[in-house]
């Protein structure tokens, strides 16, 4: 049985902690022979356990705590700790492996919930267990989300080399705002909502470039993106925005444009990379499943 898992970019700006698209970038878990022992084999660093401390293990023992044990192969091209939902993807994997050893037959919203209560936040584990764009909220322990259509358009993204943990992304942030931001940023992210399930990618981007909850905090973790945003903007893309925590930086760009705002990015020899995304329809996939 394998279990794919895309990553994600969450935030879009002003959906803070709520709005999230899933990304052609995948975990994959293929679950091999019983063993004594839960063994994770992999090659993504010795920071990563090869045994039931990792993640993913954890997940699946949070949720069912007699699976018996397998031998796991475990691929990945999601970067770590970069602001592409690194910890959701594992989660997701998690949850599914299981729901599937287990048999357990959990709905969409079961799944949700559980990866919502171990990630702390919706806007990753959403868009990973549902693909596409989606809207969710996880308020008093109970979780809710829509999915919608993204609308067409191509994802560019810079990747710095290093490493930015959420949980250090989230220190810098204000514990409160005031009323009347929190008016103004909660208008920001409707309309840029709405604006995004019309196809309106101008207002969206126009909005997704006014969040008011957290980049601007953020921005002197990653002081690159103000750079990029204004070679992006002369490139006429919709929108330049933190992914997640950061330190990713995405854009929203018309196809025929991505090629030369790419090339002009790799002009400034960031250390990082520029990379084409698009974005993933399917969320979680369980193929090869034998009983
Ligand atoms: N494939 C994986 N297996 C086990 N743990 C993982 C895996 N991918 C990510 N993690 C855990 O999630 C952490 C990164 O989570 P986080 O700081 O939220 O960044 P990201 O933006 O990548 O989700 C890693 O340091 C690691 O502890
Ligand atoms: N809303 C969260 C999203 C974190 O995403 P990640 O991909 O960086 O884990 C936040 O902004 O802290």
């Amino acid at each position: 049985m394998k279990i794919t898992v895309p990553a994600t970019s969450a935030n879009l700006g002003c959906g803070f902690d709520s709005i999230g698209i899933a990304v052609n970038r995948y975990l994959t878990i293929e679950v091999l022979e019983k063993a004594d022992v839960w063994q994770v084999e992999h090659t993504l660093g010795e920071e990563i356990p090869s045994n039931a401390d990792n993640l993913l293990i954890e997940t699946a023992l949070q949720v069912k705590s007699d699976l018996v044990p397998h031998r796991i192969k475990m691929t990945s091209d999601i970067p770590l700790t970069r602001g592409l939902g690194s910890s959701s993807s594992v989660i997701v994997a998690g949850i599914e492996l299981a729901n599937q050893l287990g048999k357990l037959e959990l709905t969409q919203d079961e799944k949700l919930n559980i990866a919502c209560k171990i990630e702390g936040h919706p806007d990753n584990v959403a868009p990973a267990l549902l693909g596409n764009l989606v809207v969710a909220s996880f308020i008093d322990g109970e979780a809710y989300a829509i999915p919608l259509h993204f609308p067409y358009c191509a994802l560019l993204a810079y990747i710095p080399n290093t490493e930015l943990s959420t949980k250090r992304s989230r220190e810098v942030l204000p514990s409160s705002l005031s009323f009347e931001d929190a008016v103004k940023a909660s208008a920001i992210s409707n309309v840029m909502i709405a604006a995004l399930s019309k196809h309106h990618l101008h207002l969206a981007g126009k909005m997704i470039e006014q969040d008011l909850f957290h980049e601007k905090y953020r921005t002197p973790l990653v002081p690159e993106i103000t750079t990029i945003r204004e070679i992006a903007k002369k490139h006429n893309a919709y929108a330049t925005y933190l992914s997640g925590a950061g330190p990713t930086v995405m854009m929203f760009v018309a196809s025929n444009l991505r090629k030369n705002l790419a090339l002009e990015l790799e002009k400034l020899e960031l250390d990082g990379e520029v990379v084409y995304l698009e974005i993933d329809r399917i969320g979680v996939n369980i193929s090869g499943f034998e009983d």
